[in-house]
C-alpha cells in the first residue's frame, strides 16, 4: 500500500450526497441482483433472457470506467475512500454492507448490525467462516481508528465458537490496549443465541505512515485504513 500522491480535491457535501442518493439505491439493486440469482426457480427461458438482459447492462456501465479500484483514485481518508471496500463499501454491491457506529462504553466501541443473506452461506444455511473473518477485521480495524490509533492488520485471531446462522447478526469490536503505533482490539459476532465468532487482533500503523507522519510533524491526521 502507498500513498496516493494526487491527494485529489474533496468533493462539496451537497456532490456528496448527490452520490451518495444515487449511488447506494443502485448498489443495493446490485445485491438483490446476486440473492435473486443465487435463489431464483425460474424456468431455463427466463434464465437465459435474464442472462442477455445483465450482460447488457454490463455492456452499457463498461462504456466509461475508472481505472483500478475506487480507493486508489480517492485516496486515504477522503469522503469517498471506502466506497470500494468490500465490507462497508457503499459502492460495492459484494459489501453487505456493515455500518458501524460508536456504541458501548470500551475505547473505540462500535457495533454493527447487518443481515446475511444467502451469498454469504457457508455450510448449508450458515455464514461462512471466511465472511465472518472479514466483519471481524473490519470492526476490529474501525474500532482502533476510532480510538484515534488506525492501522492494518497484522494479525488476526479467531475463535469459532458455535456456528452463525444465516439472517440478523450483530458485530462488535473495541480496543483492548495500545502501546504506540501498535493496538490491540477485540470483538464477536453476535447471532440469536450470543456470541458466535469471537476475534482478537493486532492492528499497526506501518512504519512509512510513522515515517509520514513524522515528516509533516503530525500536523495532519493519520491515514484510515478502510
Ligand atoms: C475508519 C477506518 C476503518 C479502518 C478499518 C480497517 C479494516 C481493514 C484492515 C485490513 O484489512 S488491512 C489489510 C490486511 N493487512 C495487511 O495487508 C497488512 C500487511 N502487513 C504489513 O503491511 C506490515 O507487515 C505491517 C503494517 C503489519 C507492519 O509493518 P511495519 O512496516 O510497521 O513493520 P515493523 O517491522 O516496523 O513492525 C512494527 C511493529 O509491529 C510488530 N508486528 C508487525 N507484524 C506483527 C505480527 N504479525 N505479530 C506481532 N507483531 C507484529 C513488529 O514487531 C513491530 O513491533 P515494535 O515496533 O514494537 O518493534
Amino acid at each position: 500500500m502507498s500513498v496516493n500522491p494526487d491527494r485529489p480535491a474533496e468533493i462539496t457535501p451537497e456532490e456528496l450526497a448527490a452520490q451518495t442518493a444515487l449511488y447506494a439505491p443502485f448498489t443495493q439493486a446490485v445485491r438483490e441482483l446476486v440473492d435473486a440469482t443465487i435463489r431464483t426457480t425460474v424456468d431455463p427461458a427466463t434464465i437465459r433472457t435474464a442472462q442477455a438482459e445483465v450482460e447488457a447492462i454490463t455492456a452499457r456501465l463498461r462504456e466509461e470506467q475508472l481505472e483500478g479500484s475506487l480507493g486508489a483514485h480517492f485516496g486515504h481518508g477522503r469522503a469517498r475512500q471506502p466506497w470500494g471496500n468490500t465490507v462497508v463499501g457503499l459502492r460495492n454491491p459484494v459489501a453487505p454492507p456493515l455500518r458501524p457506529v460508536p456504541a458501548g462504553d470500551r475505547e473505540g466501541e462500535v457495533h454493527a448490525e447487518v443481515v446475511l443473506g444467502a451469498a454469504y452461506e457457508g455450510p448449508p444455511g450458515l455464514v461462512h467462516g471466511g465472511v465472518s473473518s472479514l466483519l471481524l477485521d473490519q470492526i476490529l480495524g474501525t474500532a482502533a481508528a476510532a480510538a484515534g490509533k488506525p492501522g492494518m492488520t497484522a494479525y488476526l485471531n479467531l475463535t469459532y465458537r458455535r456456528p452463525t446462522p444465516l439472517g440478523p447478526l450483530r458485530v462488535e469490536g473495541w480496543v483492548d490496549r495500545s502501546e504506540g503505533h501498535k493496538t490491540w482490539a477485540r470483538g464477536h459476532v453476535v447471532g440469536p443465541d450470543g456470541p458466535t465468532v469471537e476475534a482478537e487482533g493486532l492492528f499497526v500503523l506501518p512504519r512509512w505512515a510513522r515515517e509520514l507522519l513524522a515528516r509533516r510533524g503530525d500536523a495532519e491526521a493519520p491515514p484510515a485504513f478502510e
